[in-house]
């Protein structure tokens, strides 16, 4: 049985309502990670506001993806304290667990089920196992039909409800797969470079998505995107070589002299982004500050 820290068992199926008393929903303290004696992490230290939008920025290798892999429980810190409000300790409970506490995490690449429909899609995710359950020997509540409609209403898909999800654009497939997060119900969302070859207009849809789920939700956004960080970001972190170099709003972040160092002077070529595979731009030196300055004007 897996128990918080004040011994309250959690359930597999449990939402549990994290402590955040002090307005704090993830605790990332003193964290490293290491490959090969190479570190990843070092001595990282984050905390998010319960209910916020943050976006986590930073160059290629600089620790984001590696960061929300501890948060979910895919990688185990080498020191450090990961806690989920105040008292539930995430390093002892393992992916699937964390998922079931409440937090959700959506990858670039959207992994929805092309063959169903974006109804049923979203139906399958319903918290817990309840969603898998019904799905296969039982009917929709109508509490359950409520809520997959007001889910679809916020990703705006309702009238692609009934469409086999492979008929959905490369955006609408990022939408649906932020409603099949919702329907399980997470308190905080992590969501890995969400815009990546979206349309302008599926980006501005998404910045909207996004921004209307932060408050209920605490929302993540890794994003190498800086136009759209810009429109979306009330709080920004940035992170260079496994430790938070700056963190506050885009024009504080950006006038920031270590953060000007790192991507105009002498380090900014440690971090180019010459391995990029993905296509989007570096973020390394001129490219970065020009994308961060196209919208000041
Ligand atoms: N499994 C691994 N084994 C060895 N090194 C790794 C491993 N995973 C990540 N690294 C290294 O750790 C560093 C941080 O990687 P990470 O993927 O977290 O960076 P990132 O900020 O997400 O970069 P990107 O923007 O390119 O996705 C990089 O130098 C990377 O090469």
């Amino acid at each position: 049985m897996i128990v918080d820290k004040a011994g309250t068992p959690i359930t597999a199926t449990d939402n549990v309502q994290p402590d955040t008393r002090h307005g704090v929903i993830l605790y990332v303290e003193d964290v490293s990670v290491s490959f090969d004696g190479f570190k990843a992490l070092n001595d990282l230290n984050l905390y998010i506001n319960d209910g916020e939008l943050r976006c986590l920025i930073g160059a290629n290798g600089a620790g984001k993806t590696t960061l929300m892999d501890v948060i979910t429980g895919k990688i185990r810190p080498d020191t450090g304290k990961v806690n989920f409000g105040q008292q539930v300790d995430l390093l002892q409970l393992d992916e699937s667990e964390i998922a079931r506490v409440g937090i959700g995490r959506k990858f670039q690449k959207p992994t929805v089920f092309e063959a169903l429909s974006v109804y049923k899609n979203i139906e399958l995710s319903l918290a817990g196992d309840k969603g898998i359950w019904t799905s296969l020997f039982g009917k929709l509540t109508g509490e359950q039909r409520d809520r997959i409609d007001e889910i679809l209403r916020t990703i705006g898909l309702t009238n692609e409800a009934f469409y086999m999800a492979e008929r959905l654009s490369h955006g609408q497939k990022q939408w649906l797969e932020i409603g099949m997060l919702l329907a399980a119900e997470p308190r905080v969302l992590l969501v890995d470079e969400p815009v990546a070859g979206m349309t302008g207009q599926e980006t501005e849809r998404t910045a909207e998505l996004l921004t209307s789920l932060a408050g209920e939700h605490s929302v993540v956004v890794v994003e190498h995107d800086m136009a759209f960080v810009r429109s979306i970001a009330r709080t920004v972190t940035v992170l260079h070589q496994g430790s938070v170099l700056a963190e506050g709003s885009m024009s504080e972040v950006q006038s920031n002299p270590e953060v000007i160092k790192v991507y105009l002077g002498e380090d900014s070529g440690e971090d180019s982004g010459d391995d990029n595979s993905e296509g989007y731009p570096s973020e390394s030196g001129e490219e970065y500050i020009e994308a961060s300055s196209s919208k000041e004007g």
